[in-house]
């Protein structure tokens, strides 16, 4: 059976008082989640599926008249359902025309600004919702690339489904700490002599008695918070499925057959030329394993050099997802008991709870990590998105002003595109010390009739 969600008004009257009580402390409001009609479900038509389907079609398979979300232009493909639409059991869902994601969600992509050639970075990528996104905007002619990274492999494997059913192809996929990956961009020298080459001819097995092997060897983490180790633990998900959804994205439910695509291993960080205080270890070539990569991502010879930074990045952050309604949604109907608050003793880290496993403090530092490092690892002129689906200030515009105040002179706040017509929420003009922030998004179901989402759009100004 399919997990969908569909909002209902009376979601706040259960919540419990733990959650109640995270709300007061952060000055949030229950009128927040006062909805006085059910939120509308979403979808996006999939640019890259052949044969495309036609709106009529559609409609009569999924029962319900699609609306085109009219504050976005009609290329970007979002439409909205009534809120008891079924998508995943749709014919269109099964063969990717569409994917069933929040238009909220869809706005953090469409901020980046993706164009065909870019390379780009999805620091907390699972379960692959917008990287899908990003490789659809890339196209299939595109010579750009995606490389999502991700802390917990279980999510992983599921966008590795994901990435597959929707065919990506010039992907990779990284079990790793956003706040310290150091994997670049593939370089443009390897794009051109991928044009001329044959592509990859390795089979991609099937067989589960072979699952998590890769033709190579074993699949891998990345320990990138050790510079001088070796890659370490094998990562060999053979079953999965998915632990709770992705806050703004609809819930995956196709991840139960095997997997028997790996994950990558990266070059050892001590091979990069950065990296002077390591002792030298034999010299070893990088050897990478992306997922569902072509050859010139495979092989690439230049994965750490610091002149092949990223044309976009996407910080879409650990939160405590207060503001991601299909969380609320699943939690109201599954009851509350695995809501876990923010508890400085507790190291859960199956990411399972809609508060966060982390304490504050613990969040408040991650998000700062993987703000600064998805920037480190940022073209000058590049575009960053940051986004969470909380509605607290200390997650959004605090994270943000702290960032700008470390980086001043090397980094802007932009405006995005569009982003005049869009229904937002109230900016926050002052809140514990922390001023509102012009160009700054704030989604909200009572304002913009979506799910909960903060979005900042960032500019690199000078090589910081
Ligand atoms: C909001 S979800 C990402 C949703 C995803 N971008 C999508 O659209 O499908 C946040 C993700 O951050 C991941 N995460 C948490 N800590 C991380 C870290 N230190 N490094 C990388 N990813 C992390 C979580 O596992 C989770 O999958």
């Amino acid at each position: 059976m399919d997990e969908e969600v569909s909002p209902t008004l009376s979601l706040s009257d259960n919540f419990p008082e733990p959650f109640l009580a995270f709300l007061r402390s952060n000055s949030l409001s229950l009128s927040e989640y006062a909805l006085t009609s059910p939120l509308p479900r979403y979808i996006r038509l999939n640019p890259r599926s052949t044969p495309r389907i036609d709106i009529p079609t559609l409609a009569l398979q999924l029962g319900t008249p699609l609306t085109p979300v009219a504050w976005l232009p009609p290329t970007s493909g979002f439409y909205a359902l009534a809120a008891s639409t079924r998508i995943a059991t749709c014919p269109a869902y099964k063969q990717r025309q569409i994917y069933g994601v929040d238009v909220a969600s869809g706005v953090a992509v469409l901020a980046l600004d993706v164009q065909p050639g870019d390379h780009v970075l999805d620091l907390c990528c699972a379960p692959g919702m917008k990287l899908c996104h990003v490789a659809d905007l890339q196209g299939e002619e595109g010579t750009g690339s995606v490389t999502g990274v991700d802390v917990n492999p279980e999510r992983i494997a599921v966008c590795r489904n994901m990435l597959k059913k929707y065919r990506v192809q010039r992907g990779r996929l990284f079990v790793a700490d956003g706040t310290t990956f150091d994997v670049h961009a593939p370089s443009e020298l390897d794009h051109r002599m991928a044009l001329r080459s044959t592509p990859p001819t390795e089979p991609q097995s099937t067989d589960p008695s072979s699952a998590g092997q890769h033709p190579d060897g074993p699949l891998s983490t990345i320990t990138a918070n050790d510079k001088c180790s070796k890659p370490e633990a094998t990562l060999s998900p053979s079953t999965t499925s998915p632990t709770h959804p992705s806050p703004h994205s609809e819930p995956e439910t196709t991840t139960t057959a095997p997997c028997t695509i790996p994950a990558a291993s990266p070059p050892h960080p001590c091979s990069s030329s950065s990296s002077s205080s390591c002792p030298s270890p034999p010299r070893k070539k990088p050897k990478l394993k992306p997922f569902h990569a072509t050859r010139l991502l495979r092989t690439d010879p230049q994965l750490s050099h610091p002149a092949h930074l990223y044309d976009k990045v996407l910080v879409d952050a650990e939160c405590t997802h207060d503001g991601s309604i299909a969380h609320l949604v699943k939690y109201d109907r599954a009851g509350w008991a695995n809501l876990v608050l923010p508890n400085k003793n507790n190291n859960n880290n199956n990411n399972n709870n809609v508060l966060s496993h982390l304490d504050p403090a613990q969040l408040w530092t991650l998000q700062r990590g993987l703000l600064a490092n998805g920037f480190r690892l940022l073209k000058p002129g590049g575009i960053l998105v940051y986004a969470t689906c909380s509605f607290t200030v200390r997650q959004n515009e605090a994270v943000v002003a702290d960032f700008l105040n470390a980086n001043e002179g090397n980094v802007v706040v932009e405006h995005v595109p569009g982003a005049h017509a869009f229904p937002l929420a109230k900016r926050v003009e002052m809140y514990d010390g922390v001023q509102g922030m012009q160009h700054v998004l704030r989604f909200s179901p009572t304002a913009s009739n979506t799910s909960g989402l903060f979005i900042a759009r960032f500019r690199k100004t000078a090589a910081a």
